[in-house]
């Protein structure tokens, strides 16, 4: 059985006091530390012609999301005050550009997203792992669930799937629970793998993911916005294990 593992999403925390914020997760009982990256990534056309020069600055398709947030330097610094795990979620057009710099900065797990990654998952999955990552791999919204399939059952794995229940970009929006179709297929067919879910997960919105077999749970403005964090993380862990115990 795959363990319940409650990741507080970081892009709800106060980036200004980033390593207190994450003690404080690990005190109250967090396992995992989630963080978000969404960095505006080069066009592969660059220096010569980008679609910006083409279209102008209004052309989105040079961003997987459209936020920016932390890197690899952030994570470096955090590294240097926690052993914890830091499971970070690439949401970069451009995935294998940031293998090695996070490699080095000290990221636990590189989850990268198959829409930007269908052409290279073998070398990708091969890269994280050779940088003493582990590798794991999401999906939006609109993308198929069998599209993972295959990175699962590769004999070079990725060893999670990220399933996100709200359009990646920002915290704090509405949990699509019509994703767990994608959760409960992946569980019935991997038993053991970790399942994580992402976006508008707290105690409302739990039990229906716990029961259909997530496992990992991604949660930031439901703990940060919280008056007692520390029951939100435990009514999350409870829902899990209560579910598993169920099966
Ligand atoms: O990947 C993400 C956004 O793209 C975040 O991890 C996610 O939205 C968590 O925030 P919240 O729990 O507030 O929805
Ligand atoms: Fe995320």
């Amino acid at each position: 059985m795959a363990a319940a593992k409650i990741a507080p999403s970081m892009l709800s925390s106060d980036f200004a006091n980033l390593a207190s914020e994450a003690e404080r997760m690990l005190r109250l009982g967090a396992d995992w530390l989630h963080m978000d990256i969404m960095v505006r990534s080069p066009s592969p056309l660059r220096p010569f012609l980008s679609l910006t020069d083409l279209f102008g600055a209004g052309h989105r398709s040079e961003h997987f999301v459209p936020n920016l947030t932390i890197g690899a330097p952030v994570i470096q610094s955090l590294r240097k005050h926690t052993k914890a795990y830091l499971d970070c979620h690439l949401m970069v057009t451009n995935p294998s550009d940031y293998v090695e710099p996070f490699g080095k900065a000290g990221a636990s797990g590189f989850t990268f997203h198959i829409e930007v990654a269908r052409d290279n998952w073998q070398e990708l999955i091969q890269s994280i792992k050779s940088k003493g990552m582990r590798p794991g791999v999401s999906l939006r919204p609109g993308t198929p669930v069998e599209e993972v399939f295959p990175l699962v059952e590769a004999e070079n794995p990725v060893e999670l799937v990220l399933v996100m229940t709200v359009e990646p970009g920002f915290g704090g929006q509405k949990f699509m629970p019509e994703m767990m179709d994608k959760v409960r297929t992946l569980r019935n067919k991997y038993p053991s793998l970790d399942i994580e879910v992402d976006g508008g997960l707290g105690p409302s919105t739990i039990d229906v993911a716990a029961s259909a077999g997530a496992n990992c749970i991604v949660a930031g403005s439901s703990i940060f916005g919280a008056a007692d964090p520390g029951e939100v993380i435990s009514v999350l862990r409870k829902s899990v294990e209560g579910s598993q115990n169920k099966n």
